[in-house]
C-alpha cells in the first residue's frame, strides 16, 4: 500500500500559500457599470427587499440563502485533537467549507464562536436563521452538542444538523453494512464494541441500534472504560441509554470476542493484542482522526482475516463524515428542507452502501489509478468517486419529500438527477485522476533544474506525495543550502542527487551524444561540454538511457531554447511530429489547445496530426475528444487564404479515418457555445469541442496567454507529446503546483 508522506511544513504551505487560508468569496454578477450599481445595490436591491418581506420564501429565489451553509464550531472536540478553542478549529472549519464547494457546489462559510455555554451558542446560531439554508455544527463536544442540535432543531426551521454525530453514523452504517455482508455476518446477531461514548459514539450506536444491533450485543466505552449498568463515575443521561448488563470493565475484556469494533475515541486507544482476541472475520472501523486507533498495518499483522477501515485518506476503506455532510445538505437544500430527519439519513446510509456494491466505471478506477471493486478493501465508496453528487443528494431529497419536510418538492427526479451530474467542475476531478495514476505507475521522475528552488520544492512534493522517486540533477552543496532556506532540511537525506560529476554512466552519454552529432558540426569537446555542464542535455542523456522514466524542466529557461537542447538527444521537432497540447482549465470547462510549442506555422497534415496528438492527450486525461479546428471563418466565409489550411485539414482526418469527433473550420463561438454551433445543423460534433487546434504557434501563445491574464484560467502544459519518452517543459513562470502536476503528467505518460 502506497502511503502519502505529509510534512508539518507541506501542511502549513498548504495553508499559507497562495493566500492565508483556503477560500475566499467570489462575485456571481458583474458590477461592472452604473446600471449595475442601480441593480445590485441601491435602488433595485429595494425590490427583492419588499419582495421578500411579502413572501418569505422567495429569499430562497432572490438570495444565496438556498444555497449556503454555516459550519459552526466553538472547537471542544477538534478532530480528534481534544479542547483547542474556537480560533483553532478556524482551518477545519474552512476545510469543511471547501469540502462543500468541492464535493457537492454547497456555498459554506465557517463561523468559530468563543464560547463553551451551549445557551451563548444556541442564541447566537439561533439569529443567523435568515442568512442560511442550513446549519451544519462541527466539533463541539457532548455531551453540549445533544442539547444544543436538540434545542436548535426545535427552534429553526432549516436543517440543523451535527455532522460529528449523523454525518459518522450514517457512514459508518454504510460501510457495517457492507462489511458483514462480506463477513457473513447478521447486525442483529454480532458482538458490538464501541469505544468513544461522544458525539460520535452515542449518535453511531443510536443509528445500528435502529437498523437492527440488538442492545444486549453492544457494549460502549469512555475513557473510564465500559460503560456498565450502574456506572456512576463520569456518566450523563446519553451514555446512560448505552450502559451495558456485563461483566467487563475494560475495552480489553470487551474486546473478547466481539464482531465488530467501532473506534471514535482516540490514537492508540487498541492494542494488537485486543485485535487478537476478536472473533473471526472481526470489522475493525478505527475512525479517530487524524490518527486511528489502531493502524491497518497493526491490525492486519495480528489478524488477517480483518475487515479494516479508518477516517483517513490514505488507506483503503475511508468511513469518513466527508462521504454524507456535503451530499445530505445537497439534497436537503435543493427540496428547500425544513430539517434533516432520520429517514433521509438512512437513505444516505443505503444509498452510500448500495453504490459500494455496483461496478465501479473505468473513469473511478482510472482516477484512483487502481481497480476497485466490492470486496474487504473497498466496503464504501472513495470521495472522489464523482457518482456520489448523482446518487445520494436524490436519494436524501426523496426520502425528505415522502416525509414532508420539503418546501419546494422536486417533480422530476431524473432531470434532478441529471441537473448534479453537469452541475461538478470536472476540472479538479482531472487533475485528481493524473495524480493518482502517477502514483500508480511510480516513476523515477528527472528534475532537470535541481538549481531553483521552486523545482526542488515540487520534487519533494513529488516523493513525498508517494508519486514515485524524484531524482533531481544539480550539485549537492547547492541542493542542501536551497533545501535549507526552504525549510526542507530532511528532505536532502530523501531524494537522489544526480550529476555529471557523479554520475557512473557520463562516457557511455557522451559516445551516444557524439554518434547523435558528430555530422551535426559538433566536436568531442562539445559533446564534453553538452553532456556535462548542460543539466538539460544531461537529464535528456540519463532519459534516453532509462535511468529515469520521465523528466520535467524547463522552469528556468524559455521554452523553445529548452526544447532545442532536448532535440540534441530525442527527435523532438515539427518534423517529427512533436506538438505541444495546452489543457485550459476555466469555470468548471476544460479545453485543450494545439500546437502550443513546437510548431509553428503547421500545413494541413501537420494540423491533423496535432489534432490526433490533442485527442490521445485528451483520452488520456479521461475526456472524449472533440476538435474544432479554428480559425476566423466559419464553414468558408469570409473566404480567405489564411483560412485555407483549416478548411482542410478535416479533410486529412477524413482520410486517416481517425475514431473521434473533429469538423473546421469554424470561429472559437460556434465551436465552443451551443447555441452558435446550432446555426450549422450539418456539424458533425456532438457538443461543444473540447480541443481547439488553431491555425499556429503565435495564435495558440496568444490565446492562452489571454485565457490566463484576463480571464484568471489555469494552465496546464505545454503537454509534451509525441516524442518517444515522457519529457515536459514548464514554463518559466511556474509554481511548485504547476510544475508538481507537469512530473504527474509524465509520470503517467500523457502525451
Ligand atoms: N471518521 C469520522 O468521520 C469521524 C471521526 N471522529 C473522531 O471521533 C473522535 C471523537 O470525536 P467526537 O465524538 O466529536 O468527540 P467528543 O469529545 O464528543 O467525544 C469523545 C469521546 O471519546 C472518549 N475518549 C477519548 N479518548 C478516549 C480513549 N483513549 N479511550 C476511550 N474513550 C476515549 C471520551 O470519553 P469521556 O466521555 O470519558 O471523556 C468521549 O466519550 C475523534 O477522534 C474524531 O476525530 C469524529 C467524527 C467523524
Ligand atoms: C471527520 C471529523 O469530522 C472529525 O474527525 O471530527
Ligand atoms: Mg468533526
Amino acid at each position: 500500500m502506497t502511503k502519502n508522506k505529509i510534512t508539518p511544513e507541506e501542511a502549513l504551505a498548504y495553508h499559507l500559500e497562495p493566500k492565508p487560508g483556503k477560500y475566499e468569496i467570489v462575485a456571481t454578477t458583474p458590477m461592472a457599470t452604473q446600471r449595475d450599481l442601480s441593480l445590485a445595490y441601491s435602488p433595485g436591491v429595494a425590490v427583492p427587499v419588499q419582495a421578500i418581506a411579502d413572501r418569505p420564501e422567495t429569499a430562497y429565489d432572490y438570495t444565496v440563502k438556498g444555497n449556503m451553509v454555516a459550519v459552526i464550531s466553538n472547537g471542544t472536540a477538534i478532530l480528534g485533537m481534544g479542547n483547542l478553542g474556537a480560533l483553532a478549529s478556524k482551518p477545519v472549519m474552512e476545510g469543511k467549507a471547501v469540502l462543500f464547494k468541492r464535493f457537492a457546489d454547497v456555498n459554506a462559510i465557517d463561523i468559530e464562536l468563543d464560547t463553551e455555554d451551549p445557551e451563548e451558542i444556541i442564541k447566537a446560531v439561533s439569529l443567523m436563521g435568515p442568512t442560511f439554508g442550513g446549519i451544519n455544527l462541527e466539533d463541539i463536544k457532548a455531551p453540549e452538542c445533544f442539547i444544543i442540535e436538540q434545542r436548535l432543531k426545535e427552534m429553526m426551521d432549516i436543517p440543523v444538523f451535527h455532522d460529528d454525530q449523523h454525518g459518522t453514523a450514517v457512514i459508518c452504517a454504510a460501510g457495517l453494512l457492507n462489511a458483514l455482508e462480506i463477513s457473513g455476518k447478521k447486525i442483529e446477531d454480532c458482538r458490538i464494541v464501541l469505544n468513544g461514548a461522544g458525539a460520535a459514539g452515542i449518535a453511531c450506536l443510536e443509528l445500528l441500534k435502529a437498523m437492527g444491533a440488538r442492545h444486549d450485543n453492544c457494549i460502549m466505552c469512555d475513557t473510564k472504560g465500559v460503560i456498565y449498568q450502574g456506572r456512576t463515575e463520569g456518566m450523563n443521561q446519553w451514555k446512560s441509554a448505552h450502559a451495558a448488563r456485563t461483566d467487563a470493565r475494560t475495552l480489553e475484556d470487551a474486546m473478547m470476542g466481539a464482531d465488530v469494533f467501532l473506534g471514535v475515541s482516540a490514537k492508540g486507544a487498541v492494542t494488537p493484542e485486543m485485535v487478537a482476541s476478536m472473533a473471526e472475520n472481526p470489522v475493525i472501523f478505527a475512525m479517530a482522526n487524524p490518527d486511528p486507533e489502531i493502524t491497518p498495518e497493526e491490525a492486519h499483522a495480528v489478524r488477517a482475516d480483518a475487515i479494516v477501515a479508518t477516517g483517513r485518506s490514505d488507506y483503503p476503506n475511508q468511513v469518513n463524515n466527508v462521504l454524507g455532510f456535503p451530499y445530505l445538505f445537497r439534497g436537503a437544500l435543493d427540496i428547500h428542507a425544513r430539517a434533516i430527519n432520520d429517514e433521509m439519513k438512512i437513505a444516505c446510509a443505503r444509498a452510500l452502501a448500495a453504490l459500494a456494491r455496483e461496478d465501479v466505471p473505468d473513469e473511478v478506477a482510472m482516477a484512483y489509478g487502481r481497480k476497485l471493486s466490492f470486496g474487504r478493501d473497498y466496503i464504501i465508496p472513495t470521495p472522489f468517486d464523482p457518482r456520489l453528487i448523482y446518487v445520494i443528494p436524490p436519494a436524501v431529497a426523496k426520502a425528505g419529500m415522502d416525509t414532508g419536510v420539503a418546501r419546494r418538492p422536486i417533480i422530476d427526479l431524473k432531470a434532478y438527477e441529471l441537473s448534479l451530474k453537469s452541475r461538478m467542475d470536472p476540472t479538479a476531478s482531472i487533475l485528481q485522476g493524473v495524480h493518482a495514476r502517477a502514483r500508480q505507475a511510480q516513476a523515477r521522475m528527472i528534475f532537470a533544474e535541481g538549481d531553483d528552488p521552486r523545482v526542488l520544492r515540487a520534487a519533494v512534493a513529488y516523493q513525498r506525495a508517494g508519486l514515485g522517486k524524484a531524482l533531481v540533477v544539480g550539485r549537492e552543496q547547492d541542493v542542501r543550502e536551497k533545501l535549507d532556506a526552504a525549510g526542507l532540511h530532511d528532505a536532502v537525506r530523501e531524494l537522489e542527487i544526480v550529476n555529471a560529476a557523479n554520475s557512473r554512466h557520463l562516457d557511455t552519454y557522451k559516445d551516444f551524444l557524439y554518434n547523435r552529432l558528430q555530422r551535426q558540426g559538433f566536436d568531442r569537446h562539445d559533446i564534453h561540454r553538452l553532456a556535462a555542464r548542460d543539466r538539460h542535455v544531461f537529464s535528456a542523456l540519463m532519459l534516453a538511457h532509462g535511468h529515469g522514466d520521465g523528466l520535467v524542466t524547463g522552469a528556468t529557461r524559455k521554452s523553445a531554447h529548452v526544447l532545442s537542447l532536448i532535440n540534441h538527444v530525442f527527435d523532438a521537432t515539427a518534423a517529427d511530429g512533436a506538438v505541444g497540447i495546452t489543457a485550459l482549465l476555466h469555470k468548471g470547462r476544460i479545453v485543450l489547445m494545439g500546437d502550443t510549442l513546437v510548431q509553428e506555422w503547421p500545413e494541413p497534415e501537420d494540423l491533423a496530426n496535432i489534432a490526433v496528438r490533442a485527442a490521445a492527450v485528451a483520452r488520456g486525461l479521461g475526456l472524449e475528444p472533440r476538435v474544432a479546428f479554428v480559425s476566423f471563418s466559419t464553414f468558408g466565409y469570409p473566404v480567405s487564404e489564411r483560412a485555407t489550411k483549416m478548411h482542410e485539414a478535416p479533410k486529412v482526418l477524413d482520410r486517416m479515418k481517425v475514431d473521434f469527433e473533429y469538423e473546421g473550420e469554424m470561429t472559437v463561438d460556434v465551436a465552443l457555445n451551443p447555441t452558435a454551433m446550432a446555426g450549422y445543423p450539418f456539424c458533425r460534433l456532438s457538443g461543444p469541442a473540447n480541443i481547439l487546434v488553431v491555425p499556429a504557434r503565435h495564435s495558440a501563445s496568444i490565446s492562452v496567454k489571454l485565457m490566463q491574464e484576463m480571464a484568471g484560467a489555469t494552465v496546464i502544459g505545454p503537454i509534451l507529446t509525441g516524442v518517444k519518452k515522457p519529457i515536459q517543459i514548464c514554463s518559466s513562470n511556474s509554481t511548485v503546483n504547476d510544475i508538481l502536476n507537469m512530473a504527474a503528467l509524465a509520470a503517467c505518460k500523457i502525451g
